[in-house]
């Protein structure tokens, strides 16, 4: 629980910001109907509640305000007419970030630890976006982004985020929350983002095959059959429990060098991207699939050999299309990247290792560009976040995240990618499952990390 202590609507410096409006790419579309992304970033923070509230609130929401210039779309909500309408970002003088205090008596030890504890337990630190409503033309108006930042007395903040993905992916919040602590530690001095402005402007994206309209026709569909009606997804998460997995630097360098021994030649090598990523990903994904086939007592493998397991994560695209999209680009610019294999293969000995080729293989044919999108049917695993995004270098001067979670993943499903706060670690790993699913992972987990 977490009591309300205040609550606030942030907005950039009256008069910074002219009104503008932004609209959504081919890349920005898709994200429409996924639920917010919501991420927690805890600190140490050894004071009481009036200490924050008088020496450490002013500057924060100070520092918002003025980073909120630069970034005005996350202070905009997104406007979606109706069809033919195209769904745009609206910014105007008046419109805000909601930004709410809270209070909570919880076990801050406890709320960030890595050992498996209900996924209840973090959502009373999640902030909720302010209500979205109908305008007298029928265009719907979707807020972007709220705050909470909930004070464990003498103990620890918890600064809480929750936004909608259509308005840019993980790169781009990323770089305002780290913008945000400049600005927070410099006093206010804006000058500290000169050098890293984000680019606000979207028509740097091309669109020569009219993907937009094929996806924007999806988007129509979605909201005219399901839309704000999708089942509710706090009922789905109630029952699970989740736990923070670290990969550490020699055992995710072990595993390279295993996958890289397996490829047959040189040759053979260049056809796959291994990465800390690729066998991290390989890793958690075999144990999942193990822990899961294990629970529905599935294991057998000659039992639906041919089965297909699927594992979706987003390929930034930045730098890497035909044509120039700058590193601060400030919106989605990621493609997804199926992988299939069968289930056969996983359940073998070689498992992670075949899981590693598929991810790798994968990987190159998007450099390529000839990578297809395949249809996927059922028992798939997809990836939240990613260990590029450098969540741990968020410090507000009070030291950096002693613990940073995605919470969205107890209801999708998803495992959450992040790198380390120490630089002994490679990647750490959330996952979210039913309680005797994640008894199994963690066998599954320790167990496969000794056959290293
Ligand atoms: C496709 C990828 C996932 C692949 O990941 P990788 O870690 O393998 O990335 P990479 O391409 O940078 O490759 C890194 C590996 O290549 C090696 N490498 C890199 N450059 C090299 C060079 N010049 N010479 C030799 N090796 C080199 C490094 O050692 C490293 O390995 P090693 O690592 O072993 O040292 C990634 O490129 C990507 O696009 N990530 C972004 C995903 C993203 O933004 N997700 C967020 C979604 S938004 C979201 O979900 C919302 C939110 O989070 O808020």
């Amino acid at each position: 629980m977490a009591k309300l202590v205040d609550s606030f609507r942030v907005s950039p410096p009256p008069g910074s910001v002219p009104t503008i409006s932004v609209p959504l790419t081919y890349f920005d579309i898709p994200w429409l109907p996924n639920p917010p992304v919501q991420r927690l970033f805890f600190y140490e923070f050894p004071h009481p509640t009036s200490h924050f509230i008088e020496t450490t609130l002013p500057m924060l929401k100070r520092s918002l305000s003025l980073t909120l210039q630069h970034f005005c779309p996350y202070a905009a909500n997104i406007m979606c007419p109706q069809p033919p309408g195209k769904p745009y970002i609206h910014y105007m003088e008046g419109d805000f970030v909601a930004f709410t205090v809270a209070e909570s008596a919880a076990d801050f030890n406890h709320v960030i630890a890595n050992y498996p504890r209900p996924v209840k337990l973090l959502h009373p630190f999640v902030p909720q976006l302010p209500s979205k409503h109908v305008t007298e033309d029928g265009s719907r108006v979707l807020p972007i982004l709220a705050f909470q930042v909930t004070v464990f007395p003498n103990f620890g903040i918890c600064i809480g985020s929750t936004y909608c993905h259509a308005v840019g992916d993980g790169k781009s919040f990323m770089h305002l929350m780290r913008s945000w602590t400049s600005v927070y530690r410099s006093g206010g001095d804006l000058t500290c983002l000169e050098n890293s402005l984000p680019f606000i402007k979207r028509d740097i994206i091309k669109d020569p095959g009219g993907i937009e309209l094929v996806l924007l026709k999806d988007y129509w569909d979605w909201v005219s059959t399901s839309g704000e009606n999708s089942a509710s997804t706090q009922d789905i998460a109630a029952y699970k429990v989740r736990a923070t997995f670290v990969l550490g630097r020699a055992h995710a360098e072990r595993l390279k060098h295993l996958v890289t021994a397996q490829c047959r030649s040189s040759v053979d090598t260049e056809q796959y991207h291994i990465s800390t990523f690729v066998v991290t990903c390989a890793y958690i994904w075999v144990c999942l699939i193990k822990s899961k086939e294990s629970v529905a007592n599935n294991l057998s493998r000659d039992n639906g050999d041919d089965e297909l397991y699927y594992f979706l994560f987003p390929y930034d695209c930045r730098n890497r299309l035909e044509f120039w999209v700058p590193t601060t680009y400030l919106g989605n610019c990621l493609k997804p990247c199926a992988i299939e294999i069968k289930k056969r293969e996983v359940l073998g000995e070689s498992g992670i290792i075949l899981a590693a080729k598929a991810i790798g293989k994968g990987i190159k044919e998007m450099e390529r560009s000839d990578k297809r999108i395949e249809t996927m049917t059922r028992s798939f695993t997809t990836v939240a976040g990613s260990p590029k995004l450098q969540v741990y270098e968020t410090n507000f001067g009070w030291g950096r995240p002693c613990k940073v979670e995605l919470t969205h993943i107890d209801y999708d499903g998803a495992i959450s990618l992040a790198d380390c706060r120490d630089g002994e670690s490679a990647v750490e790993v959330g996952v979210a499952l039913n309680k005797n699913e994640m008894d199994e992972f963690l066998t599954n987990f320790e167990q496969s990390l000794k056959l290293l």
